[in-house]
């Protein structure tokens, strides 16, 4: 056997190619990797991982078997010698409500109470106090430098138990544990084997092959005395037993004896049937049965330049994933930047569609994007983050089209409360996005102040009184308040349009004339195919928005394509506001202070710049994020491989007035390219 046993996790460079990270990261991706396929989910009963943000190689995770919360964290990673081993602390954060807290300590039952252990606990890599507390085990992984193996050991002690010598007295007097009874009497093991059986699981699944050797050991162990004073003795005992269960896939002989442990082999356990998985291939959309063909539920994800959609993206693909749901996302990026690619966690389930905008010029695109996330997939949930400059209005078209491949739940248009009146009173497509939302996340009101956030509100309900607002905060939002009325309205216009006008069926393809005139009650009589006009409530019942008459003539599925790009007229769009955007190749480096400053001085039609820069002084190559007023830097969540570049947009930004501002950036005047919105394609 080769590297490529497990080429997913390894990649073609093979295991040696893998930083101490990524190896380090290695149960985290292979998890991912397995998850694609829901089946896998649904049979080990996995709910989900969520990486933490002081150590990304350690995750949170769930499993339907206990309620409580399991937590991995890389303790030391050994690269030098062959197999190359990475040690983790394993630990168990029980609900605040599973009796199993009885058998944990006190002090561990104390915390495991407290209100803000919750939300600790997300991150628990930063609080050693939860690690002391609720580390049950250890699992060492160990790969072979030829990728031909590797194997897992998980070892805990079967029953842990801690005796107190002088009792823990009660607030109220007498003892919550008596002198020389147990303050812990934990069941370690068992409680680690239900994730390392499901861990195991998803390294067979990922790899594709099953493990080669299972076994269990067993050793002496001693259970330990607390002292009076607080000190802590191991005391043998013959009850006391630590259990290893060691699992290898590929050949056992290339991990030598770094996973072998101390203690007896022994046979009699049926809990190793446990570990017992087929290797099942991760299979093709077109060959798994008719549930999976299940139609996926679409949101589109819709907001300004800036507003705070991949933050809001973020999170809610995090509450999907808790929640034991596949989300995959289609983004749709001006400039063909991958920046926002870099900053969502995960990197396995995201497409870019990005020679163009899906409003206008890549009408057409989101069909056999669509497809490929489903065949590979078999996603729950598919979010289409759209431009900052794309309006949804201009899309009715190709997401009705979509209908046979998905359900489309929902709009969700992202607001920036901070910018607020400044675009809304410029930007027909930042109202027009407003118009089509289902729901309104009205984000970053640690900005603005309540007088404001009280205008906004008003303002919103007047552009769009359907659509429920939800304040937000860095895109914070509970997913479960996002409505559902696009999908709704969807169905009524093409309800109206079967009997629009003329009670023919638009898709029959009758040509303009045929729709010229004849009303059915409610103001139909606009539908006169006079392109370009307002026309208010024509076919779509109840939304504020108008179509032009194209729409109405037009809706004949066998000629949607052209038809759709000429719709993208009829509603604003950044064809019509004159935006265009600037790329910046930057040098390797630059300096901070003078980035700052050209940010500082930016001119006002800029209205967004984001992009990779390498800083002089800093290791890392950073994300830049700026919107007028506010500028961040932030760590990719993946490595960066394209050399530093800036995305500057707003309008008229490529003019050689505009464009020169970011001159001092390089010594000589940065490379620009430049692109008006209206072509499909960077020009290189
Ligand atoms: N103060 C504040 N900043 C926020 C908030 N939400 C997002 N941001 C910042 O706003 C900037 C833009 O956020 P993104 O989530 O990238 O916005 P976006 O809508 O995806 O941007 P584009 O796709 O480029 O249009 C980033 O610097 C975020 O950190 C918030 O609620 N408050």
């Amino acid at each position: 056997m080769t590297a490529s046993l497990f080429p997913r996790l390894f990649g073609p460079a093979g295991p040696k190619g893998l930083s101490k990270d990524a190896l380090a990261g290695l149960p985290r991706s292979w998890m991912t990797a397995a998850c694609m396929d829901a089946r896998f989910r649904r049979a080990e009963g996995w709910l989900g991982l969520s990486q933490c943000d002081s150590d990304p190689r350690a995750f949170t995770c769930r499993i339907d078997r206990r309620p409580g919360v399991y937590g991995l964290i890389p303790a030391t990673v050994a690269t030098d010698g062959d197999p190359a081993t990475v040690d983790y602390t394993l630990c168990y954060f029980p609900d605040a409500d599973e009796p199993l807290l009885d058998s944990f300590a006190i002090s561990a039952a104390i915390l495991a109470s407290d209100a803000g252990t919750p939300e600790r606990l997300r991150d628990f890599p930063a609080h050693p106090d939860l690690i002391a507390a609720f580390s049950i085990a250890s699992l060492r992984l160990a790969v072979s430098a030829d990728g031909a193996a590797i194997g897992l050991a998980l070892t805990a002690e079967r029953r842990r138990r801690v005796l107190s010598e002088a009792g823990i007295a009660a607030p109220g007097g007498g003892f919550v544990v008596e002198p020389g009874a147990a303050d812990e009497d934990l069941p370690a093991f068992e409680i680690a084997r239900d994730l390392a059986a499901v861990l195991a699981a998803g390294l067979t699944v990922s790899s594709g092959a099953a493990p080669s050797r299972i076994v269990a050991y067993e050793a002496p162990s001693s259970i330990t005395l607390c002292r009076a004073d607080g000190t802590l003795t191991p005391v043998a005992a013959a009850v006391a037993c630590r259990d290893t269960d060691r699992l290898v896939w590929g050949e056992a002989s290339a991990l030598g004896r770094c996973l072998e442990p101390l203690g007896a082999h022994t046979r009699a356990d049926a809990g190793l049937d446990r570990y017992r998985r087929d290797p099942i291939p991760l299979v093709p959309a077109t060959e798994r049965p008719e549930s999976y063909g299940d139609r996926p539920r679409l949101i589109v994800l819709s907001g300004f330049l800036g507003s705070g959609k991949t933050s809001f993206l973020n999170q809610f693909i995090e509450y999907h994933v808790g929640r034991n749901e596949l989300v995959t996302v289609i983004q749709n990026e001006l400039g063909e930047t991958g920046v926002d690619a870099m900053l969502l966690e995960g990197d396995e389930s995201v497409m870019a569609v990005d020679a163009g905008c899906v409003c206008c010029t890549l009408a057409g695109a989101l069909g056999p994007a669509i497809r490929t996330l489903k065949e590979r997939f078999a996603p729950d949930m598919i979010v289409l983050e759209t431009t900052g400059l794309a309006n949804p209005l201009n899309m009715v078209e190709e997401l009705r089209d979509l209908d046979d491949l998905v359900r489309l739940e929902a709009v969700v248009t992202v607001v920036d409360a901070a910018r607020y009146f400044e675009t809304i009173d410029t930007s027909e497509i930042a109202s027009g996005q407003i118009a089509a939302a289902d729901t309104l996340v009205l984000n970053k009101c640690d900005l603005v102040d309540d007088e404001t956030l009280v205008a906004i509100h008003a303002d919103l309900a007047r552009r769009n009184a359907g659509s429920s607002v939800i304040e937000a905060r860095q895109g914070r939002v509970n997913p479960k308040l996002l409505g559902a009325g696009f999908a709704q309205l969807l169905a009524e216009e093409e309800e109206a349009e079967v009997s629009c006008c003329c009670g023919h069926a638009h898709g029959e393809g009758h040509g303009h004339g045929d729709c010229g005139g004849g009303g059915h009650g409610h103001e139909h009589g606009e539908c006169d195919g006079h392109h370009g006009d307002d026309h208010g409530q024509c076919c779509a019942g109840h939304h504020d928005h108008g179509h032009g008459g194209g729409h109405c003539q037009e809706h004949g599925r066998g000629h949607h394509h052209a038809h759709a790009h000429d719709h993208a007229h009829d509603h604003a769009s950044h064809l019509g506001e004159g935006f265009s955007y600037l790329k910046l190749i930057l040098p390797d480096e630059v300096d901070i202070d003078v980035l700052s400053r050209l940010l500082v001085d930016c001119p006002d039609a800029v209205d967004r710049v984001k992009g990779v820069v390498k800083l002089k002084g800093v290791d890392e190559p950073q994300i830049l994020q700026f919107v007028p007023g506010h500028a961040e830097f932030v760590a990719p969540e993946r490595p960066v491989t394209e050399p530093p570049f800036l995305i500057v947009i707003g309008r008229g930004v490529d003019s050689p007035d505009l464009s020169a501002h970011w001159a001092p950036l390089t010594e000589e005047a940065p490379e620009l390219e430049s692109q008006d919105l209206e072509s499909p394609h960077v020009v290189h």
